[in-house]
Order: structure tokens, then sequence, then C-alpha cells
């Protein structure tokens, strides 16, 4: 399959940014700016408070929504958590997933997101499953082994029926946040490789309908670049998704 029969997707990770009037005031000028496009999804994923204010907003839009993190368990005593069917009574059909803030600071591992991806997939939210290297590992040159390594075990028992509900993002840790981007090319390095490991642990079909993100100071300026690369299908956008200017620019740049 080639890139053009996936639906490129671009999604606003906010972060633990904007409280519930900014939320608010965020997604309506997304609503008001954001292209509509059939060749691009678009979805944006705010703090789980402003979750359900943000849902009501761009209803009716083309804006989907997405949450930052889930509990696999479905109720319970699990102070501080949030289940798949709270994030389904806000019309969440998206959910990021081992972010790789998320492994270091609060120590994540792939078992734990895993189960993420299994319990989000049986509730009918389609996971954005992170992957990346620090610059440590990058720097030893062994980022492809470790991020193939992370697949593997994130995606283990995983049955996907329809390969547009599972997206992978791959997010090089030192390039998060700090400005510094990876090139291009580094990123369809790692993505090839992503794609192949997909392709032996589902098949090549699945795979090829499987959306793999970059994710690491993509901004307006550079995001057509990856783009062009072959298994790279959008991107996964922080700094950039909290200005609806620089979010419209980038959804407007992927529907071209
Ligand atoms: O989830 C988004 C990424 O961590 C990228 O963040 P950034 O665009 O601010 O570098």
């Amino acid at each position: 399959m080639t890139q053009s029969k996936r639906t490129r997707l671009i999604a606003g990770n906010w972060k633990m940014n904007n409280d519930v009037p900014a939320a608010k005031e965020l997604a309506e000028a997304l609503v008001e700016q954001v292209p509509a496009s059939d060749a691009v999804e678009v979805v944006i994923c705010p703090p789980t408070i402003d979750l359900a204010c943000t849902s009501h907003k761009i209803a009716g839009s083309a804006i989907k929504l997405g949450a930052q993190n889930v509990y696999w368990e479905a109720k319970g005593a699990y102070t501080g958590e949030t289940s798949c069917d709270m994030l389904k009574s806000v019309d969440a059909t998206y959910c990021i997933i081992g972010h790789s803030e998320r492994r270091d600071y609060f120590h994540e591992t792939d078992e734990d997101i895993n189960k993420k991806a299994k319990a989000l997939m049986a509730a009918g939210i389609t996971p954005i499953s992170c992957c990346g290297e620090s610059l440590e590992v990058r720097e030893a040159g062994k980022h492809v082994e470790f991020v193939v390594d992370q697949i593997k075990k994130d995606t283990e028992g995983l049955e996907i029926t329809d390969p547009s509900k599972y997206v992978v993002a791959y997010e090089p840790i030192w390039a998060i946040g700090t400005g510094k981007t990876a090139t291009a090319a580094d990123a369809q390095e790692v993505c090839g490789a992503i794609r192949a490991t997909l392709v032996e642990v589902f098949g090549q079909e699945t795979a090829d309908g499987i959306r793999i993100l970059y994710g690491g100071s993509a901004k307006p300026e550079n995001i057509a670049g990856f783009l062009a690369e072959e298994d790279v299908d959008g991107a996964l956008v922080g700094g950039a998704s909290l200005v609806a200017e620089s979010f419209a620019a980038m959804v407007e740049k992927a529907a071209e």
C-alpha cells in the first residue's frame, strides 16, 4: 500500500497546558481555523479536566477528541485514574498511550502500555501508541533496535481488525520540546523499521493500513518534509498545537 492510501493524521497533544477557560478558548479558535478535509484526520488531546468542555466546543466540527492517558481497569478504587468508558462518555475516540513523559516521569512500562492498548481497542477507542529513543540510545547507534523492541512489547497479543484504529507515534525523546528536530530521513529510518516490525507482527495488509506519526518539535515550517516520507503518515504535535494558527497551518499542509 502506498502512503496516499492511509488518511493522514495530525494530533495535538496539549500536555499539561490550558485550564478550562483556556481550553474552551483554544477549542473555539481551532474550530474556526482548522480546515476540514477528507485527506487529513484531526485530533486534539487536552488534559483530562478539559475533555468534557472541549468535547462540547468541537461537537459538529471535523476535529476529533483524544485523551492523553487511560487506565485499563473498568472501574473501582483507582484514585486519580480514568477508564475507557469515562473517555467514551465525553466522546473521546483517540487516546495517547506510552508517551515518553509518562514512561520517564510516571514509570510506565511496555507491559502497562500493552494493557492500555488492549483496553482501549476493546472499548472502540483508537490508541496513539508512542515509542522513541533517548539521546543516549541514539548516540550509541541503537535507536532502531530500541524502538523495534518497544513496538514488539507494546503490540504483544493485540488483535487488529481495522488498521485505521491503531496508530503508532515515533517520538525521539531528544527532539521533544527542544526545538531540535530529527531530519525527515531520521524519521523515515525509524518509521520504516516500525512498519517492517508491524508487518512481522500483524502481516503486510494490516501493517500497511496502520498510521505512523512523527513527533518532536514538529511545526508548520518542517511538517511537509516529514509527510513526504513513505512511512510518515502524520504528526503528534506538542508545543505547536497550543497555538490555533500553527496547528491549523499544519493541518493545511497535511491536506495538500
Ligand atoms: O506529544 C507530542 C510530542 O511530545 C512533541 O512535543 P513538541 O512538539 O512540543 O516537541
